[in-house]
């Protein structure tokens, strides 16, 4: 293959070494989510704990990215600085394409809205809703439905609780669901408005490894079928296998992790 190249004033044709097609070009960097040089501190002052340090982290869309690392590392911290609901002591946070930083409250709600789905930790079911209209209720939030639209909704909620094994469950209040039960739910209302972005706090801490499968086979079909990212915390070994890339949070610090994490894995600093 010949270029031209102006450099130095003159004109000179290089020759380039492939002669052949050109390889692919190398797939652009993920961009739904953009974290450079990320901080937290929570308190101040020697007592203060510098809770995320220095994190540089970029995903894509439709990667399934879990980040790794022992109680305390600081995953629920990224998480929440990622999801909007706390603020970065120092660095830059960019959200599909938006520096949060730069947004109003009511715009980073709205985004919020628009794009994510959490799982918490504690799964913050609605006591008095059922399993079913707690799963809906992020949709009602978000518009009021027609009819049509109302049912269709009913529709998806009915088979999102079905394909996690609750089809029994779609009209039993949290207070009489099982913590395994109560946690399928959260990931049901987590995925019921087809969020762009999915956030999930040790999704699967309650769950025996049957129900783990279930909820990973859905979120890979959603993944898959709309295009959906997800960011898992976890300390489950189990639910590894599923993700594109695995990450590992250790005192505040993000690596790659090269290896089986629970044997403190080779690890590249980002
Ligand atoms: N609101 C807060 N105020 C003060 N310190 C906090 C606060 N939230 C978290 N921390 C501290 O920040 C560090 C990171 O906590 P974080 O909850 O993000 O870790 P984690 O990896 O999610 O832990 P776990 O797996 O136990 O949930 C810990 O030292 C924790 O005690």
């Amino acid at each position: 293959m010949r270029a031209t190249s102006e450099a130095g004033g003159g004109t000179m044709d290089v020759i380039l070494e492939h002669d052949g097609p050109m390889p692919p070009a190398p797939k652009p960097p993920g961009d739904l989510v953009r974290l450079a040089r990320v901080h937290k501190y929570y308190g101040g002052g020697l007592s203060g704990v510098h809770a995320l340090d220095g994190v540089e982290l970029q995903i894509g869309e439709a990667e399934m990215v879990a980040i790794c690392g022992p109680s305390g590392s600081g995953k629920t911290t990224l998480l929440n600085l990622i999801g909007m609901l706390d603020h970065a002591t120092e660095g830059s946070i960019v959200i599909a394409k938006l520096l949060i930083a730069r947004l109003p409250e009511q715009a980073r709600a709205d985004l919020r809205n628009e794009m994510m789905g959490f799982v918490f930790q504690a799964f913050t079911l609605i006591p008095v809703l059922t399993a079913r209209e707690n799963v809906l209720l992020p949709l009602m939030l978000r518009e009021s439905l027609t009819r049509k639209a109302l049912r269709a909704a009913n529709a998806r909620a009915g088979d999102l609780l079905n394909q996690l094994g609750l089809a029994s469950h779609a009209d039993t209040y949290p207070p009489r669901l099982d913590p395994s039960q109560s946690q399928r739910v959260a990931i049901a209302r987590a995925l019921m408005t087809r969020p762009r972005l999915v956030l999930a706090d040790e999704p699967t801490s309650r769950l025996d490894s049957a129900s783990i499968r279930l909820v990973m086979d859905l979120f890979v079909q959603q993944q898959n079928e709309h295009g959906t990212t997800f960011i898992i915390a976890t300390r489950d070994q189990r639910q590894l296998g599923r993700s594109t890339r695995t990450l590992q949070l250790q005192e505040g610090r993000l690596h790659v992790a090269l290896g089986d994490p629970e044997r403190q894995p080779f690890r590249v600093r980002l």
